[in-house]
């Protein structure tokens, strides 16, 4: 396997991260973006065929290189507004440079209880002989079992096809967005719902207590709790959360984060918000996110009829209109749903291509997919700025530039 080019970069490139620069500070959805966490696809969107791309949460085979080519668009977009881009793959690697994380990495992946002692044996074996860029790497796009020479004359080696993963690739990786999220100066390593997706916050989660740049970062959650992921999350205003209780977040995960966040002082109310269960809208930013202080692009074939429960330090209540619901909870008098006057086919087909999954980089200026022309079209006519991306590969993941992006640090409203 070529090693891509953001692993060729690792070494250069982490001796210039400096440790714990600037505050982190997150606590809305629109204001001016200063620092985020993506994540350059590589060999992991390799590992994607027609036999595992459903249970890998894919819709389609990408074209890699052309991933790439749009996903270094979609980072340059950012970065010549003067947003600073991390690289998880970059993160990683600079991770296991410690002793402390590459174990408990290593260790994390040789759990997996359908290795068996032998095949164990081996793996680890063969990690530890790995200098951490290369190790970084293996953890994000997995191991064949054609790539390990042998399997320490145990049975499970003996019986696995050629083809099949020792080490499972992630290549949902790519969308940042869901294995951690920020609410002011805390993280939330969330805990992920899908099995394709549960190792990711191994990774995120070494991230944040081990790296240098994030020492001193208190968790607010962590991969063993209830079933919460960031897609879900959305910062409406300084302390106001509402959370998408769906295919992916349960109540109880909802619910967990509520009372961390009440209980620490990071947010006085939490709407929670059921969307169907179904992979159109498995997360919340797949049918709303924020393009202004006080407005959202959202899917119109749901935009009156989603529902709220409103979660306060002293009670739950509703459910309500969210809108009205948000409203109130913001302090505003109104909250804006840019009404994409779409007919309901053209919104359904844009929806599912993440048309309504924008990222904010500044109030009225968004990043977006440009395949979502009339989504795009009424986004600028209610005066929205959009920089557009071209997105024919990343989307076949189904994730836009919400869900492709971590935000790290933005300015106070
Ligand atoms: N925040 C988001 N909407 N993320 C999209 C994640 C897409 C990914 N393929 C999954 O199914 O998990």
């Amino acid at each position: 396997m070529t090693v891509p080019r953001s692993s060729q970069n690792v070494t250069a490139r982490s001796r210039s991260v400096p440790a714990n620069v600037g505050h982190v500070y997150v606590d809305s959805e629109v204001s001016r973006l200063r620092t985020v966490l993506l994540h350059r696809p590589g060999p992991e969107l390799a590992r994607l065929t027609p036999r595992n791309n459903d249970s890998l949460l894919f819709d389609g085979i990408p074209w890699v290189s052309r991933a790439q080519e749009e996903h270094d668009a979609f980072a340059e977009a950012l970065r010549s507004r003067g947003v600073e881009v991390l690289h998880l793959g970059d993160l990683i690697a600079e991770t296991l440079t410690l002793p402390e994380a590459r174990a408990e990495l290593t260790a994390g992946v040789l759990s997996d209880r359908r290795l068996g002692d032998a095949l164990r044996a081996t793996v680890a074996d063969y990690l530890a002989d790995q200098e951490p860029a290369r190790l970084a790497e293996v953890l994000i796009a997995g191991l064949a079992h054609e790539e390990i020479k042998s399997g320490g004359g145990g049975l499970v080696y003996e019986m696995m096809d050629r083809l099949d993963f020792v080490i499972d690739p992630l290549p949902n990786l790519l969308f940042t967005r869901d294995s951690s999220v920020w609410v002011r100066d805390r993280v939330a390593v969330t805990s992920l719902a899908m099995p394709a997706r549960r190792r990711e916050t191994t990774l995120t989660h070494a991230i944040y207590r081990h790296h240098p740049r994030f020492a001193g970062t208190e968790l607010l959650f962590d991969p063993s709790l209830e079933h919460l992921e960031g897609g879900d999350v959305l910062v409406l205003a300084p302390r106001v959360l509402a959370i998408g209780v769906g295919e992916r977040t349960t109540p109880a995960g909802a619910e967990r984060l509520a009372q961390r966040v009440i209980a620490a002082g990071l947010a006085h109310t939490v709407l929670a918000v059921p969307i169907a269960q179904e992979r159109a809208t498995m997360h919340l930013d797949t049918v709303c996110t924020m393009v202004d202080v006080d407005a959202v692009v959202m899917y119109p074939n749901i935009a009156h009829t989603l529902e709220a429960w409103t979660v306060t330090e002293l009670k739950v209540g509703g459910p309500r209109p969210f809108l009205e619901a948000a409203a109130e909870a913001m302090g505003i008098d109104r909250l804006r749903v840019i009404d994409t006057g779409l007919d309901p086919v053209t919104a359904e087909r844009e929806q599912w291509d993440d048309g309504n999954n924008t990222l904010a980089i500044a109030p009225r200026l968004c990043v977006a997919y440009e395949r979502n022309v009339e989504t795009n079209a009424q986004l600028e006519r209610a005066g929205i700025e959009v920089v557009r991306i071209s997105g024919s590969e990343l989307g076949s993941g189904r994730g836009g530039p919400r869900c492709m992006s971590c935000p790290i640090e933005r300015d106070p409203l």
